[in-house]
């Protein structure tokens, strides 16, 4: 058994008087991968960002790589690659100069982003403003720029979200391949087809976890 990258243990998170996660324990090792299933509200993107470091839990502790998480953890930055829910990106700057501050900032080559470009089907949008692209475009940006900067955890939040089902079947290729380089992958979707890439899918319902195991377990039959 890996050791966990992530350590997720008894995490409750309350928002007023809603309790949005109910003591939730979750281990992520690396080269896993996990996805989150759950009807609106049930709390996977609460749950996201807390595993990412971007919210605190109100009761319980996250642990990464054997070390408590702590707020603003420059450590967990620069090891967590993520793809939110919104379409965060600079007016000013085209896909391109997009990936470059990425490959900046990250200090790695930026020879890999032409590559990145074409597999994300961006090539043809490399010098395009944010304005000119699709939502689904913009989606693939903000993938190709997870991809291009250093990581050993990838979190992403529905991320099939605006995207076709060409570009959903290379999103789930692209987290297959993940695993195969030891990055463990922890994502949250509407589509069971796409949790079906993962080794292990938890179901949440209102906060707490109601169903874990593999595809194959929790999804009894295709679709369901
Ligand atoms: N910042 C916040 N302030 C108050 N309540 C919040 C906040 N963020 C989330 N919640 C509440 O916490 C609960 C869980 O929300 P969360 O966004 O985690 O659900 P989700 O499973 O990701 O839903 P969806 O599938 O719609 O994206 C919801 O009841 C939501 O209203």
């Amino acid at each position: 058994m890996r050791a966990a990258l992530l350590t997720v243990t008894g995490v409750s998170r309350t928002f007023g008087e809603r309790e949005a996660l109910r003591a939730i324990d979750l281990e992520v090792a690396a080269g896993e991968c996990v996805a989150l299933l759950g009807p609106n509200g049930s709390g996977k993107s609460t749950l996201l960002r807390i595993a990412c470091g971007r919210d605190r839990p109100t009761t319980g502790e996250v642990h990464f790589d054997g070390e408590p998480m702590t707020e603003d953890d420059v450590r967990v930055r620069a090891r967590v690659a993520v793809v939110g829910d919104a379409l965060g990106c600079y007016p000013d700057l085209t896909v391109r100069q997009h990936l470059e501050l990425v490959a900046v900032a990250h200090r790695v080559p930026a020879e890999r982003i032409d590559a990145l470009l074409s597999e994300q089907r961006l090539n043809g949008h490399a010098d395009s403003l944010p304005s000119a692209l699709s939502s689904g475009q913009l989606q693939a940006m903000l993938l190709a720029a997870a991809l291009l900067r250093p990581r050993d955890l990838l979190v992403l939040d529905e991320p099939e979200q605006r995207l076709d089902p060409r570009a959903r079947g290379r999103l789930a290729d692209v987290l297959r391949a993940e695993g195969g380089t030891g990055v463990a992958v922890l994502f949250a979707t509407h589509q069971p087809e796409l949790a079906r890439v993962a080794q292990r899918v938890i179901v949440l319902e209102d906060g707490a976890v109601v169903a874990d195991g593999s595809p194959d377990e929790v999804l009894k039959e295709p679709g369901e």
